[in-house]
């Protein structure tokens, strides 16, 4: 998505829970449930995904569930979501696609996926401003904007079969350059496969192959 946090979440996410403060919400556990809903971003995964995974895939950050499903029906494959938010696990498993609760890629045993894709939280956000509710989790890349992208890049090979493909959406508000040295640290090589500018960013999705 284009611009700050809000602009992010403000066209991407949905804010259910709406009585706060002990209401109905809260007592019922749904108080601050946000789902990611799909964005430019989200459009630009899947797109690259699309045209690039093969195999079994997982998503991981899977959100609404929206790319999880344009894979699966446009390239007849077989799709696993995954996501730290239970409410959008619930949400993508309501789409149809078969979703997880899961913290990155710690579940998942090695060599499970052909392709995995991410549409990572990757804004750079000030420890203070950080809101610390579901919708941050789907936003925040911590202060570097890095911080889901570095363990993700760092666990991502052990879950690749051979041959298999990584499609990693990334921002320039990221830095670009940095991310790049983590793939190379990982030990893969990187090729852009989609690329879009707005005017507060340009996101790329990039096809990760073992150098
Ligand atoms: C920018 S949203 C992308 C959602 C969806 N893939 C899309 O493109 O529309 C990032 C997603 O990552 C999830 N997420 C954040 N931290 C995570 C973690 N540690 N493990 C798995 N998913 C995480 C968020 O809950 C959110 O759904």
């Amino acid at each position: 998505m284009t611009g700050d946090g809000d602009e992010r979440g403000g066209g991407g996410a949905e804010r259910g829970g709406a009585e706060r403060g002990g209401g109905l919400a809260e007592r019922r556990g749904v108080d601050d449930v946000v789902v990611y809903q799909p964005a430019e971003d989200s459009g630009l995964l899947a797109e690259a995904a699309v045209a690039e995974a093969h195999g079994r895939v997982l998503e991981v950050g899977t959100g609404s569930g929206w790319v999880a499903e344009r894979v699966a029906t446009e390239r007849d494959l077989d799709v696993v979501g995954s996501d730290l938010n239970p409410h959008a696990a619930r949400e993508a498993r309501e789409r149809g696609v078969e979703a997880v609760v899961a913290d990155l890629l710690s579940p998942f045993r090695a060599d499970a996926f052909d392709a995995v894709c991410f549409n990572p939280p990757y804004l750079p956000t000030d420890p203070d401003n950080e809101w610390g509710d579901w919708m941050e989790r789907a936003l925040s890349g911590g202060e570097s904007g890095r911080e889901l992208i570095e363990p993700f890049l760092a666990d991502v090979d052990r879950v690749l079969a051979p041959d298999g493909v990584v499609l990693l959406l990334v921002s320039s508000l990221t830095g670009y350059d940095e991310v790049l040295d983590l793939i190379d640290e990982a030990g893969f090589a990187a090729d852009p496969v989609v690329e879009e500018s707005f005017p507060f960013e340009t996101l790329t999705v990039l096809a990760l192959r073992r150098a």
